[in-house]
């Protein structure tokens, strides 16, 4: 009966995943998306990769730009340890709204905030509305053409210390060029990409793991 293909991805999930489960609830998106109708999750071949980088930074505190459905955000989550938290960002109201509640049926609500709005404007406000002193890891995966301006209102919001990864999803398929011209000749960032497939297809996509040298 969904009515959006969000609404749909939901019912997906609450048919096929196991309640407090996270694996199965992303498992579950995956085979929908793969086998029903495409979406613009990071997806289960990036999500290894995903998993990987998450696994050696082990953040303490996280931020994600572009919630979508919260396929990402159950990714990360499962693997923050007791106490991490992950702050995630969307400003399309009805997507938050899916999102929140594919997060609490994957049973990671505790450890994630989702604020909606712009991530432009809600970025400058992180420190005194979350009391963070700096970021540990950032998923980017919101409008492409806001991940250079975003990372640069990062670091003068001071939110990025020595060490930070950032991590961005479709520096190729749909295309992140500025971006990747900007981490790759700064002498701030030790840049290297990782080679995947856009998620649930055989075109060409990849991640760009940045490491913030302070
Ligand atoms: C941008 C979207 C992801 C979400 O980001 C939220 N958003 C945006 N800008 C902001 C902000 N400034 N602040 C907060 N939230 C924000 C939005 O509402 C979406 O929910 N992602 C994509 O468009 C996306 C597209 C493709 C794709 C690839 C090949 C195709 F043929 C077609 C599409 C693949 C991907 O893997 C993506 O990730
Ligand atoms: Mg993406």
């Amino acid at each position: 009966t969904g009515s959006t293909q969000p609404q749909r991805m939901l019912e997906a999930v609450q048919k096929n995943a196991t309640k407090g489960d996270p694996e199965s609830v992303f498992s579950a998106i995956d085979y929908y998306c793969r086998h029903k109708e495409w979406a613009m999750n990071v997806g289960d071949e990036k999500g290894l990769i995903l998993d990987s980088v998450l696994t050696e930074v082990n953040p303490s505190i996280a931020l994600e730009l572009g919630t979508y459905c919260g396929y990402s955000t159950v990714r990360i989550a499962r693997l923050l340890s007791p106490g991490s938290k992950l702050i995630t960002v969307e400003f399309n109201p009805a997507f938050a709204a899916v999102a929140r509640q594919i997060i609490a049926y994957a049973g990671v609500q505790d450890k994630v905030t989702l604020v909606e709005g712009p991530s432009g404007d809600l970025i400058p406000k992180m420190k005194e509305r979350f009391g963070i002193k700096s970021f540990d890891f950032v998923f980017l995966d919101h409008w492409k053409d806001r991940y250079v301006p975003d990372t640069k209102l990062l670091e003068d919001c001071g939110l990025l210390r020595k060490g930070t990864v950032l991590l961005a999803d479709n520096v190729i398929c749909p295309g992140a060029p500025e971006y990747l011209k900007y981490v790759r000749n700064s002498p701030r960032y030790e840049s290297r990409y990782f080679k995947s497939n856009l998620e649930y297809s055989k075109v060409e996509d990849g991640l760009e793991k940045s490491v913030f040298l302070g």
